[in-house]
């Protein structure tokens, strides 16, 4: 997967930055606030028309037909028709300015403030959609605003009540996503919660809430249908949908084959190639919280204080926390403090653009890939950020100051359920050295990871290595590091990694990639094509 600054300017998307999302909750109380002294406003000038009416009113009814005979109601009437229609025709008038200024005052606020639109609603969708899957939540506290979060990732907090739930017409609307996202076994679940929802929210007989059940029952019925024959068809699961191991009518789920099914057990295949969709799973079970990997490997993992790497470190040392040993990657801790990771994020935000990939035929595109905003940082554009770069080569003993030695810190805030998805940080795997510019050429691959976490995250968001059954949990000012290269320089496949959905907060990291030809002095080949970097 290659990564690039964007080249073209489309209208940027909300969902996938929590940091745009921010923005707009000021935004919304603009809005309000300036239609609720319309509102105000307009309800005075409607009340004085209401009583005018009202006053009218008696007065016509009161008299006969005969009513212009009599000097006196023919005077009264002209004047109602006058001098008291000033007011009215006062108030409409107002009314009619003011509110054609409030519609060109919001209409260009929406615009300037890049207000959300149906790409962004179906984006929030496909989130909820994908958070409740990978954490396996209860869909019906979910529903009511309330996250419980799976046993094994429980750390402090293990609730999350929101304010507000959700209505059976929104679950009807997240329900069909999953559907078209191919999560046919969860879009019977939100459809069946949708119902039980709906005949709650029913007092009387109200004609849309019918509607809305009526639909509700439909789309149910076509979405049981769909998911047993997709599961008859092409089985349980494959990239691009999921069904329950059984069918859903319990005439089909009463097949013998079916029974075998159930009992399908998930064994961990570590260390060696894994299909996208055993890949997918294993992500999965990471994200969750799962220890996939043996005792006999997890016991042989250290926390220990280093200075081994430069005499830099002797008064305090590096706190390093090594979460595999091959390939080598490390959590070091307080690598940065809170104060310094807070700046760098100040730095980043006001250049957050939409994450780009670049697609085979050479063009960039919007990342669905990877739902989040990055920015890109030079050491020059801060004193802290050289202090960095020079912190990170003493670590680890690469340079990483100049442009040919690592690329500038890109910085990335995740959004509403923001994730990447597995890959592997080097990108020259093409033998075909043609297929590459003069520069990367030049530079050579990204032979090692630095990224910082600049924030906590309070649920959600690790960074998980599904072939060596990696998680590492995100702690602001923690660096996590890792060899993407063994020592003849070529690419190792068990670092594929990559970024859980958040589930709750705000998720920042910034990621240095060290490039290879320039550290021919600092970290020489092995003896063995398969050696491996061992630090720090
Ligand atoms: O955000 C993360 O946890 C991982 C990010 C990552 O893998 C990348 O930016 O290449
Ligand atoms: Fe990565």
């Amino acid at each position: 997967i290659r990564e690039s600054q964007p080249i073209s300017s489309q209208r940027e998307d909300l969902f996938s930055s929590t940091s745009k999302l921010e923005d707009l909750v000021e935004s919304e109380v603009q809005i309000v606030d300036v239609l609720d002294t319309f509102a105000d406003y307009t309800l005075e000038k409607a009340k004085l028309i209401k009583s005018y009416v009202e006053a009218q009113k008696t007065l016509i009814n009161t008299q006969g037909k005969k009513l212009v005979a009599h000097p006196v109601e023919a005077y009264l009437l002209i004047r109602r028709l006058t001098a008291d229609w000033e007011d009215v025709h006062g108030a409409l008038h107002a009314i009619s300015n003011y509110s054609v200024g409030v519609f060109n005052w919001v209409e260009t606020y929406r615009q300037n403030r890049n207000f959300p639109q149906s790409e962004d609603l179906t984006g929030a969708a496909h989130a909820i959609v994908r958070l409740q899957d990978t954490y396996r939540l209860n869909m019906k506290s979910l529903s009511e605003g309330i996250i419980q979060l799976p046993k094994q990732m429980m750390l402090h907090n293990t609730v999350f009540h929101g304010k507000n739930g959700l209505t059976a017409q929104d679950l009807l609307f997240i329900g069909k996503h999953a559907f078209t996202q191919g999560l046919y076994n969860r879009a019977i679940q939100w459809l069946q919660t949708a119902e039980g929802i709906a005949g709650k929210e029913i007092n009387g007989t109200n004609g849309s809430q019918n509607e809305l059940l009526e639909e509700l029952h439909t789309s149910l019925r076509s979405a049981i249908e769909v998911h047993d024959d997709i599961l008859e068809r092409q089985g349980p699961r494959g990239i691009t949908w999921k069904t329950n191991p059984v069918p859903i009518n319990p005439e089909l789920a009463r097949d013998a084959k079916y029974q075998i099914n159930r009992k399908e057990m998930f064994v961990p295949a570590l260390f060696r190639r894994q299909s996208q969709e055993e890949e997918f799973v294993h992500f999965e079970r990471l994200c969750a919280g799962e220890e996939i990997r043996p005792d006999k490997i997890l016991s042989t993992l250290k926390c220990r204080l280093t200075t081994v790497i430069s005499p830099y470190f002797v008064l305090s040392p590096l706190r390093v926390e090594e979460a595999s040993l091959s390939p080598h990657i490390v959590i070091i801790h307080d690598f940065v403090t809170a104060s310094q990771a807070d700046r760098l994020i100040e730095l980043g935000k006001p250049k957050l653009r939409a994450s780009m990939h670049q697609t085979v035929n050479g063009t960039f595109i919007k990342s669905y890939i990877r739902t989040s905003k990055t920015a890109w940082l030079k050491d020059h554009e801060d004193p802290l950020v050289t202090k960095i770069t020079k912190k990170i080569e003493q670590a680890v003993g690469l340079k990483a100051s100049l442009p040919k030695e690592a690329e500038d810190y890109q910085i990335a805030n995740y959004g509403l359920g923001g994730l990447y998805v597995p890959h592997t940080d080097h990108l020259m795997n093409n033998p075909n050295p043609e297929v590459y510019t003069a520069w990367e050429r030049f530079v050579g691959d990204r032979i090692a990871t630095m990224m910082i976490y600049l924030s906590n995250v309070e649920a959600g968001g690790a960074t998980v290595f599904p072939r060596a059954g990696v998680t590492l949990w995100p702690k602001k000012g923690a660096a996590a590091f890792w060899w993407n290269l063994d020592r003849s320089g070529v690419g190792d496949e068990n670092t594929r990694h990559g970024a859980c959905p958040v589930l709750y907060g705000d998720k920042w990291v910034s990621n240095k990639w060290i490039r290879l030809n320039e550290q021919f002095l600092s970290a020489t080949c092995g003896l063995h094509p398969l050696e491996k970097f061992q630090i720090p």
